[in-house]
């Protein structure tokens, strides 16, 4: 089940990323000097306890926070240091998110919240609404197209979030908590569609809290006090491997107490 990583593409790089917060008179650093290397393809998760920083992780590897210190590197170029017009060409071309508040626009349709992002991306009509209609049709949604969000179950209304993140194929999905809000059944068909494209390339990064999401991993990243603790790297997830996954997750997770 362990593999190397000496044949992965580098995708996004870690410089020495520190964040810190004022808190009064105090500093209060949610990452501190991490440095950390992403692969192209990997199913890539953050798991820690809560406020061990992994949203801050997220966040700051996705160029959606600004760094306090340090570097990020997607492809080999800094995006720390980007134009504003640049970080959201970058935000809008290359990264798709997915939040655990699923955050659709209510006044649109499920059709629309997906289709949006690709007339911000300046594609033209005929491609969205293809791109639009074969990403509802994947995520199995294609029926309640018309719907508002408050109209579809929450799991739908993920699916459309993931199929919004999806429109523009970024180069990779941040996904927070994406299951959180979600019932164990709608939640496993999250982690289905997660594990589905990702075995189709897409590479993913995602944080979770949850050891049954985090089996989907090839690559699982530990946070503590806002640094990395340990990294274990898994096979590809199949369901089979499911209990044998979860021991060798939780074994790694107690030896580092
Ligand atoms: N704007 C802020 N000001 C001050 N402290 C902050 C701010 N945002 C986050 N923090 C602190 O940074 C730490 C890391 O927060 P973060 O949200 O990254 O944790 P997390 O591991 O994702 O937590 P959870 O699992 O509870 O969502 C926490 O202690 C949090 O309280």
């Amino acid at each position: 089940m362990i593999t190397a990583n000496s044949k992965k593409t580098v995708m996004i790089e870690a410089v020495d990323l520190c964040k810190s917060y004022s808190t009064g008179s105090e500093q209060f650093h949610a990452a501190k000097n991490v440095n950390l290397e992403l692969y192209k393809g990997d199913f890539t998760v953050i798991m820690g306890s809560s406020g061990s920083g992994k949203s801050t992780l997220l966040y700051l590897l996705s160029g959606l926070d600004s760094l306090s210190s340090g570097k990020v590197y997607f492809k080999g170029q800094q995006i720390d240091g980007y134009s504003e017009k640049e970080i959201t060409d970058f935000r809008s071309n290359k990264i798709g998110y997915v939040y655990q508040s699923i955050n659709l626009i209510p006044d649109f349709s499920l059709f629309e919240n997906v289709a949006f992002p690709g007339y911000v991306a300046g594609r033209g009509k005929n491609e969205i609404n293809m791109r639009t209609t074969n990403l509802l049709k994947m995520m199995d949604i294609e029926l309640q197209a018309d719907r508002l969000p408050s109209q579809v179950s929450g799991g739908q209304q993920q699916r459309a979030a993931i199929a919004r993140a999806l429109i523009n194929s970024p180069e990779v999905i941040f996904a927070d908590e994406p299951t959180g809000a979600l019932s164990q059944e709608q939640g496993t068909i999250i982690l289905d569609i997660l594990t589905e494209i990702n075995h189709k390339a897409q590479s993913i990064v995602m944080v979770t809290h949850d050891i049954k999401a985090a089996c989907r991993a090839d690559r699982l990243i530990l946070v503590k006090d806002g640094q990395i603790d340990g990294i274990l790297e898994l096979s590809k997830y199949s369901p089979e491997d499911m209990k044998a996954r979860e021991n060798q997750i939780f074994l790694f997770m107690s030896g580092k107490g």
